[in-house]
């Protein structure tokens, strides 16, 4: 029986939580040098990353070489249950804790449409499926995007061990473009039926 999303999500995070912080800094940094094939040439590229919580990869090596770059940032700030905008970041920013853990830019900073999203998850399959922690933050903010006419890039980034067989996609989760890991810079296939 295929297993369910939330077992799933269970056994990832578990395989996540199990890498010694010496392991995740290693890897954070590795990351940085998949940059150059994420972006050949950035030119006008606002990219949201976020805050590493909990055991998540810490994508702040590879959003300060984005920035050397010329790439400009945005952070998720939650606005209520399942609810969160991007919000524009400077890597010298007072952040406010915001819930569940999370650190984010205050309200005066201005909200953005991202042109990629790099987005943590607790797992992902080889078709580009994601599983977040199940509030639907990233499906619904997507959604706004797609709903606004934006198109954002949608990168997951992630230890290989979060990757497993096959997640059962529902008609709301929105499929990754990529996914970068240790291993580096994997593409997806947009193909029609994800299942
Ligand atoms: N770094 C980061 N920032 C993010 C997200 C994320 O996944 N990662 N989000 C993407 O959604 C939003 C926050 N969503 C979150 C949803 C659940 C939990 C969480 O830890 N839930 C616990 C229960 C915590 C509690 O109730 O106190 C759990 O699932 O066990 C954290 C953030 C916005 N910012
Ligand atoms: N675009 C949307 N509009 C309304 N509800 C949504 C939307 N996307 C997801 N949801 C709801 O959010 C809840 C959590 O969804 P799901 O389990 O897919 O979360 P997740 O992908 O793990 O979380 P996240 O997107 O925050 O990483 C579900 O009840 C789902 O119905």
């Amino acid at each position: 029986m295929p297993q369910t999303k939330e077992t799933l999500r269970q056994t990832a995070l578990s395989r996540r939580d199990s890498l010694s912080a010496n392991e995740r800094a290693d890897i954070a940094q590795k990351l940085v040098s998949y940059a150059d094939q994420l972006f050949p040439h950035i030119t006008d590229e606002t990219v949201a990353a976020f805050w590493p919580i909990r055991s998540e990869i810490d994508p702040r090596p590879l959003m300060a070489t984005l920035v050397q770059q010329g790439a400009a940032l945005a952070i998720p700030a939650m606005t209520g249950a399942g609810q969160m905008v991007f919000r524009h970041y400077q890597q010298d920013m007072t952040l406010v804790a915001t819930g569940l853990g999370t650190f984010s830019p205050p309200d005066r900073e201005t909200a953005v449409t991202p042109t990629t999203i790099l987005l943590p998850l607790a797992a992902f399959d080889d078709k580009g499926n994601r599983i977040g922690y199940g509030g639907g933050y990233y499906d619904r903010a997507i959604a706004r995007c797609h709903a606004q006419g934006a198109k954002p890039r949608l990168v997951g980034l992630a230890f290989d061990c979060q990757q497993v067989a096959a997640i059962p996609a529902e008609s709301h989760d929105i499929a990754l473009d990529a996914i970068m890991t240790e291993s580096g810079l994997r593409w997806f296939i947009q193909a029609a039926m994800k299942n």
